[in-house]
């Protein structure tokens, strides 16, 4: 039976991976943490059993898996928290940034705890990056457009940070539409000349496009979260899986 805590457990996302481990047979919930948490485990609809805490530094319960579903401002002190207490990250929070996911590269490796960093647990997604990487080699014009709800505190997303690192590892450089900005951040943000676009409205859940321009044609791949029950099937294949990594992973493809 893998033990999972879950960080951020009164969030949107936190609450839906509650109710999907626990119909889970090969996992159970050891403890669950939040700021916020000033109530017994029973109050939250969850067994007796469960830990609940307030506190990082209060949390000593054993556990094989951390799941973090929190805020970027909080998720690299959770990262380094369970890697140095040995138990294995999986972390949905997005909003790292590359020296800090450096720092916890190396500290799983001192550390010999293995875990894993998904800036996005849907299949589309995961699809979605993939396709954008082949179609790279062949398209070196690209812009990354996200969609995303209106309460997402980072930008750009997790998902199109990544995309865009994907394709600049295999794209062609290319200096790409340099115009002139009249209204500053017209043109996006820039990763090594990729654009991206961030889009904050009410009514989406988490959307991405990734428009490749070439000679007279276009080539456009999207995927499309309609609801954050397409991130779990991910979930649960994290946590079951991460046992069976070596070191510290970016990325879900690296357990399907
Ligand atoms: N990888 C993926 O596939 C996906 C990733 N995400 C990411 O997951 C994260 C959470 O998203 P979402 O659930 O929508 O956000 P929410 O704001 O709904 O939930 C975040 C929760 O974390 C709590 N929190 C704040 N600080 C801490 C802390 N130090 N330790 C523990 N918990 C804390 C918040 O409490 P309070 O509100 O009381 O401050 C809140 O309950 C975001 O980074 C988002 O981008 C989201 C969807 C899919
Ligand atoms: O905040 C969200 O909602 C999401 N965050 C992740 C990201 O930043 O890519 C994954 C998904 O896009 C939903």
């Amino acid at each position: 039976m893998i033990k999972v805590i879950v960080a951020g457990f009164l969030g949107s996302m936190g609450q839906q991976a509650i109710e999907t481990i626990t119909q889970q047979k090969s996992m159970t919930i050891v403890a669950v943490y939040s700021p916020h948490a000033d109530q017994q485990a029973t109050a939250y609809g969850l067994d007796e059993s469960v830990q609940v805490y307030q506190q990082l530094s209060e949390i000593d319960v054993p556990a094989d898996v951390w799941l973090d579903f929190t805020t970027p401002a909080a998720v690299f002190e959770n990262t380094r928290f369970a890697i140095e207490h040995g138990i294995q990250p999986v972390i949905g929070t997005t909003g790292l940034s590359d020296a800090e996911e450096d720092e916890l590269l190396s500290l799983s490796k001192a550390k010999g705890v293995a875990g894993l960093i998904v800036p996005n647990f849907s299949l589309s997604a995961v699809l979605l990056m993939k396709f954008s990487e082949e179609a790279a080699h062949y398209f070196s014009e690209v812009e990354v457009i996200e969609m995303h709800h209106e309460d997402k505190k980072d930008a750009p997303s997790g998902t199109a940070f990544m995309t865009a690192k994907r394709i600049d590892q295999v794209r062609r450089a290319h200096e790409q539409g340099a115009s002139k900005e009249t209204l500053p951040g017209a043109r996006g943000a820039d990763y090594h000349g990729i654009r991206i676009h961030a889009v904050r409205l009410p009514g989406y859940v988490a959307h991405e496009q990734v428009l490749f321009g070439g000679e007279g044609e276009a080539l456009t791949i999207r995927q499309d979260s309609f609801s954050r029950s397409s991130f779990m099937k991910g979930v649960v294949l994290a946590i079951e899986k991460v046992g069976q990594l070596d070191q510290l992973c970016v990325g879900l493809e690296h357990v399907m």
